[in-house]
């Protein structure tokens, strides 16, 4: 099957107090998606942006918005993540063990699209049951960084996780 790659520059560099314009500027530049970083200050040790924010730069623009959940209970911010106009809704196997049906089938009811993230520690075999679930995830985000904090250095070691053979073994 073929797959056309996607760009989706993570906003989390941004000035916030410009993020429409910012947002404007990445999709001038070609982006195809502008990826939200949702930071709870407990599942990683900062804080940054919630449903508010996405409500208003919905306002201003009709990207999709892959929003990145990394937040200790995913459930909690569905619906008003649905309310103010996120695209993706892509959450922590690390968070989601005994719910991530339950999460999968309440993103997809609220009309966006579920993805799995995985902590650099994670191995790639614990999203292949939700990858292969009979109500599935959509997407796939494999971190290469430790979640958290931008600007981190690149860790390369990740691409096993992406590499056909770990799929393969699982296909
Ligand atoms: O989730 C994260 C970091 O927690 C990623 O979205 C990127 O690490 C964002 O940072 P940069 O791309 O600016 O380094």
């Amino acid at each position: 099957m073929a797959v056309t790659p996607k760009i989706a520059p993570s906003m989390l560099s941004s000035d916030f107090a410009n993020l429409a314009t910012e947002a404007q500027r990445m999709l001038d530049f070609g982006a195809d998606w502008l990826h939200m970083d949702i930071m709870d200050g407990h599942f990683v040790p900062n804080l940054t942006i919630g449903a508010p924010v996405i409500e208003s730069l919905r306002k201003h623009t009709k990207a999709y918005l892959d929003c990145h959940l990394m937040v200790t209970n995913p459930l909690d911010y569905v619906e008003p993540l649905a309310k103010a106009g996120a695209s993706g809704f892509t959450f922590h196997v690390e968070t989601s063990k005994n719910d991530w049906k339950e999460l999968i089938q309440r993103i997809k009811s609220h009309g966006m699209r579920p993805g799995i993230s995985l902590k650099p520690g994670t191995p790639i075999e614990e999203v292949f049951p939700l990858v292969e679930a009979e109500n599935p995830v959509e997407m796939v985000l494999v971190m290469t960084v430790e979640p958290g904090f931008g600007g981190q250095k690149f860790m390369p070691e990740m691409m096993d996780k992406v590499s056909p053979p770990s799929f393969c073994t699982y296909t």
